[in-house]
């Protein structure tokens, strides 16, 4: 066994959530050597007596999947966070206003299938965002729901006041890796909305609130095409260093693959430890579910998703919808990750709001079992 000392500095090193006691329960050193011998970018750095002890962070994170039945899959995370934003990016483009109440119903469905963050709504301007003006109704008739939490986003310090003022826990500010789609979503350029940021996140730190930080258009602008993935570092770091604790990287248009999300994820990687990593794909061109998978095999454990792959935002012209929730629990599920979401519970949510917006659920997991109890009648 590792000597307690080493263990505890390894622990600290890492920044991992476990305790030391807990991480030496999932980590002998013989699953450390094995994790070594089976994935050579896997480094355990240190003298025999514990001394400069590092991991080699960028390709390792504290909360790895142990299951040994493939080299592959023994690199994904053992349990993965998602954040449920079908309430916020998945409402807020729809033309035809959704009556606050059934956006409320929508939430406690949600929560009720096990998801523990829910992205409530925006505190945005209504003149921009139309659908979201009832933000403080929904955070008042959600104020007494247990069992998740519910950020929103807030785009300055107007936003920040009134979303604390209607009971907000956690907010998100959102900044873009694309000069021109700065200017189309939030009318100022990448370093104005730096420094307005840099306000909400200090006003924020004096109450003690989490701050999330979205990065948008990280592989392609509807504007400027391709996006380079040192200019997504680089809003990364900023939205990281300034008190960020989480740093969702927002493929806006849906345009990524694994072959350009690999580069992005590598450079950010540089400067955002990955334990505070989020990612959040459109399905644009149906690569989302690769994406993700390629972003868990490189360490990230915190997926965006919206029910029913509802969304898009409002000034992303040629985007989509986001990955839809059902498809990634169906996958999490067949991966044996954790993740605490009822998959049936959840299909309730996607059909009850889709039946409400007039359209057939549009998750794949959806159609797939709706056609498999159609199938079994015949
Ligand atoms: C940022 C602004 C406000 C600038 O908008 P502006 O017009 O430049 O702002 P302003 O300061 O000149 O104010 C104009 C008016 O808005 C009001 N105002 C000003 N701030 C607020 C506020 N917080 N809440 C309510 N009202 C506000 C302000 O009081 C004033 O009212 P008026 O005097 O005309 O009556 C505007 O551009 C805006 O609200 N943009 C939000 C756009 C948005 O929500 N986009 C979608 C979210 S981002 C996204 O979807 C991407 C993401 C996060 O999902 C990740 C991904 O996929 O990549």
């Amino acid at each position: 066994m590792i000597a307690a000392r080493r263990l505890d500095k390894i622990s600290r090193l890492m920044g991992s959530r476990a305790t030391p006691s807990a991480f030496l329960k999932a980590f002998n050193k013989e699953s450390l050597l094995w994790t070594e011998s089976l994935n050579p970018k896997v480094r355990l750095l240190g003298n025999d007596d514990g001394d400069a002890v590092r991991f080699s962070t960028y390709h390792y994170s504290s909360n790895c999947n142990h299951s040994p039945t493939n080299k592959v899959l023994r690199n994904l995370p053992a349990h993965v966070k998602i954040v449920e934003v079908g309430p916020r990016d998945g409402l807020q483009n729809e033309k035809e206003i959704v009556p606050t109440s059934t956006k409320v119903q929508l939430i406690k469905m949600l929560v009720s299938s096990g998801l523990t963050v829910v992205e409530a709504t925006s505190f945005v301007s209504p003149k921009w965002v139309p659908q979201l003006a009832d933000a403080k109704d929904v955070m008042d008739a959600i104020q007494n729901i247990q069992g998740a939490r519910f950020p929103v986003l807030t785009p300055n310090l107007k936003g920040f006041e009134a979303a604390v003022s209607a009971g907000a826990k956690e907010v998100a500010i959102f900044a873009s890796a694309s000069e021109s789609f700065s200017k189309s979503n939030i009318n100022c350029s990448i370093e104005d909305s730096l420094a307005r940021f840099r306000d909400v996140v200090s006003a924020a730190r004096e109450i003690s609130l989490p701050v999330r930080g979205y990065v948008s258009c990280v592989v392609g602008c509807p504007v400027e095409g391709i996006v380079p993935p040192s200019k997504v570092a680089y809003v990364a770091k900023q939205l990281f260093d300034m008190g960020c604790s989480e740093i969702s990287l927002g493929d806006t248009i849906g345009v990524g693959t694994p072959g350009t999300v690999i580069p992005m994820l590598e450079n950010v990687m540089n400067f955002v430890p990955i334990d505070n990593l989020a990612v959040h794909f459109h399905d644009t061109y149906g690569q989302a579910l690769s994406n993700i998978l390629t972003s868990l095999q490189m360490g990230i454990s915190i997926v965006d998703s919206s029910v029913s792959g509802l969304g898009g935002c409002p000034y992303a012209k040629g985007g989509s919808g986001n990955v839809a929730t059902e498809d990634v629990v169906y996958m999490l599920n067949g991966l044996g990750i954790e993740t605490n979401v009822d998959l049936e519970k959840l299909l309730l949510a996607g059909d009850f709001i889709c039946k409400h917006l007039r359209r057939p659920p549009s998750s794949k997991t959806a159609v797939a079992l709706s056609s498999k109890k159609a199938n079994s009648k015949l």
